[in-house]
């Protein structure tokens, strides 16, 4: 899988890629992430990216000719690739956006805006806008990491122990069940006796009924098309709630 990032702040793609999972697999080469620093590609003496808004108003506005400057030199080697823009106007991301775009196992170009965006015509060489939730920030390159370190975790040898990917009850649709681990107590609180018991199928049960709790109690709407077993737990669980 192949990222490419289009930013005038590649520091700050390039740090968060030497760490963890995402640096691992960089490191590993089952994914690639090349850095382009968009005043790379400007024409000017002062290297300008931004100009005043046409029609006035307070900020700055993202010039077009950097970004297509640098668009056609990335095109040039004619590889299929999906250009994608990072703003609060984008489709909203999400795991299954996550895996439709590994699937499609296109490079993903990464666009990063900032002062108050991008001149308008940028959307001529855009596939797609994204949008990785309902907030404003000061960039799209907190958004661009956010596409790559869930994309990348989805690529098999990505994450050291295969199962956790799998295991993910996000990508089951329910939210992820409680996990501990050493110290037995801390603070007076203890862990639940049920996982010391070495009973795996014990435990996975209660695993998959403190998961649909979660959900539950946090993102009802995930709780639709149960299966028969997942609706008998939930059920138990209401029960336990109302006594
Ligand atoms: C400066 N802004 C507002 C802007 C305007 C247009 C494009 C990019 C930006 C960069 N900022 C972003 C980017 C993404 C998200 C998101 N929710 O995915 C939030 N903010």
């Amino acid at each position: 899988m192949k990222f490419e990032v289009l930013t005038i702040f590649p520091e700050v793609i390039e740090c968060y890629l030497k760490h963890g999972v995402v640096g691992r697999a960089l490191n590993k080469g089952i994914a690639e992430v090349k850095v382009y620093n968009l005043r790379d590609f400007t024409t000017d003496r002062h290297r300008k990216v931004d100009d005043y808004p046409y029609g006035g108003g307070a900020g700055m506005v993202m010039q077009i000719e950097p970004f297509y400057n640098a668009l056609r030199h990335i095109k040039s080697d004619g590889i299929p690739r999906k250009v994608i823009l990072l703003s609060p106007q984008g489709r909203r991301f999400s795991q299954r956006i996550a895996k439709e775009f590994y699937k499609e196992e296109k490079t993903l170009t990464l666009i990063c805006g900032r002062y108050e965006g991008i001149d308008e015509r940028i959307k001529a060489f855009v596939d797609e806008e994204i949008s990785i939730g309902d907030y404003v920030l000061s960039g799209g390159e907190l958004a661009a990491l956010v596409i790559i370190d869930s994309v990348v975790r989805l690529i098999p040898g990505a994450l050291g122990d295969e199962l956790s990917a799998e295991e993910d009850s996000f990508m089951k649709g329910f939210l992820d069940y409680p996990h501990y681990t050493r110290p037995e107590e801390f603070e007076g609180m203890r862990v639940p006796d049920i996982l010391l018991s070495g009973d795996h199928k014990k435990i996975a049960l209660w695993r998959k009924k403190e998961a649909l709790r979660n959900t539950l109690k946090n993102r009802p709407d995930l709780l639709k098309n149960l299966s028969a077993e997942d609706m008998k737990i939930l059920k138990e669980l209401c029960s336990e709630i109302n006594k």
